[in-house]
């Protein structure tokens, strides 16, 4: 549905080059919800803004439903920015107008027949649950009432893409939760392809379907949240995952062991019932002592860990090694 190809951008500050992207491609399937997470600084902004050419690419390609944005013109890009909503960190709402009036700014804009701009404005205050501030002003609303607002407008014109530059960044724990559930419940009920600009692993962790990594200005990783979880590749999407104040081997000081072998075992929700330790122990002549473990619930599953010391004769633990592959049980030596 939204295809990114070699998509470059360079700022000039100074008289010196920052380069904020390279060489980034994507491929987002209709009806995903896609998480591009990174520290800051990494590119995120600069990449989503690039989506609806906010930011313009220096080069490369940005095709969404075959339709190559980085080649319209004015006119061309303006209509094609309707079917593309958008929602940021600061809600960017308009101060001099209550609830009703921002939400119905993108319809008057579109001149579209008084009726029909009042109807469906109520509609959509009615959808982002927010009927009784109808008539408030956004300095009157809590920060999720304002981002409330701002998905109300975001979806005015029926975009079938919203984009989300650190839309609950500014939010707190209980609150990002609820905007989650509605961007969630506007991609089940619509089919919207939402990409959500992040730093928060809890988001992706809760939302995401598939997640990429950004560090300085690249994709370094990109994967299901499931296997992203399971199988984290770089040091960043690992300290991504530790910063969810979850133990795991990095938050807990794994003891120094002087022989065995240490290993981080993940399971899926399919293969969580196994009882792998005990079977291990019982087949081969290896103790496993229990270090440290924890389950992640995310958006359609979860993922566990444990981190496990294997020790005994190398022969017997190399055994219970192929064992575990066997058996389909993803692990890793650490
Ligand atoms: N308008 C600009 N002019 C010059 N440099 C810029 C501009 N916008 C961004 N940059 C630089 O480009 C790089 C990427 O910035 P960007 O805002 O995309 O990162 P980010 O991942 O969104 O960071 P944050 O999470 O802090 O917002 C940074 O080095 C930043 O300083």
């Amino acid at each position: 549905m939204i295809t990114i190809e070699n998509l470059s951008k360079t700022y000039i500050q100074d008289n010196k080059k920052i380069i904020a992207l390279k060489n980034i491609n994507l491929n987002i399937e209709k009806g995903e919800i896609f998480g591009i997470i990174g520290l800051s600084g990494a590119g995120k902004s600069t990449l989503i803004r690039c989506i609806n050419r906010l930011e313009e690419p220096d080069s490369g390609k940005i095709i969404i439903d075959n339709v190559n944005i980085t080649n319209l013109n004015k006119n061309e890009l303006r209509e094609e920015r309707k079917g593309i909503g958008m929602i940021f960190q600061s809600f960017n709402l308009l101060s001099s107008k209550n609830v009703y009036d921002n939400i119905a700014f993108p319809l008057r804009l579109e001149k579209m027949d008084k009726k029909d701009i009042d109807k469906r404005t109520k509609e959509l205050v009615k959808y982002v649950e927010l009927e009784d501030k109808i008539n408030s002003y956004p300095a009157q609303l809590s920060g999720g009432q304002k981002q409330r607002v701002a998905v109300g407008r975001a979806l005015a014109n029926n975009p079938k893409v919203l984009l989300s530059d650190e839309g609950t960044s500014a939010l707190d724990p209980i609150t990002t939760k609820s905007i989650l559930a509605l961007l969630k419940k506007i991609r089940d009920e619509f089919n919207v392809t939402i990409i959500m600009i992040t730093h928060q692993m809890e988001v992706v962790k809760d939302i995401c379907d598939r997640v990429a990594i950004i560090e300085n200005g690249k994709i370094i990783e990109s994967n299901t949240v499931e296997e992203l979880f399971r199988h984290p590749k770089t040091k960043i999407s690992r300290s991504f995952i530790n910063s969810l104040n979850i133990n795991t081997d990095e938050f807990v000081p794994l003891p120094k062991i002087d022989h065995g072998k240490l290993i981080r075992l993940s399971f899926s929700k399919e293969n969580a019932r196994k009882p792998v330790v005990s079977d291990m122990i019982k087949k081969f002549n290896i103790s496993v002592n229990i270090l440290s473990g924890n389950i992640y619930d995310l958006n359609k599953t979860s993922v566990g860990y444990l981190i496990v010391q294997v020790d005994g004769e190398n022969e017997e633990i190399e055994k219970s090694l192929s064992w575990l592959n066997n058996q389909g049980i993803n692990f890793e030596v650490i």
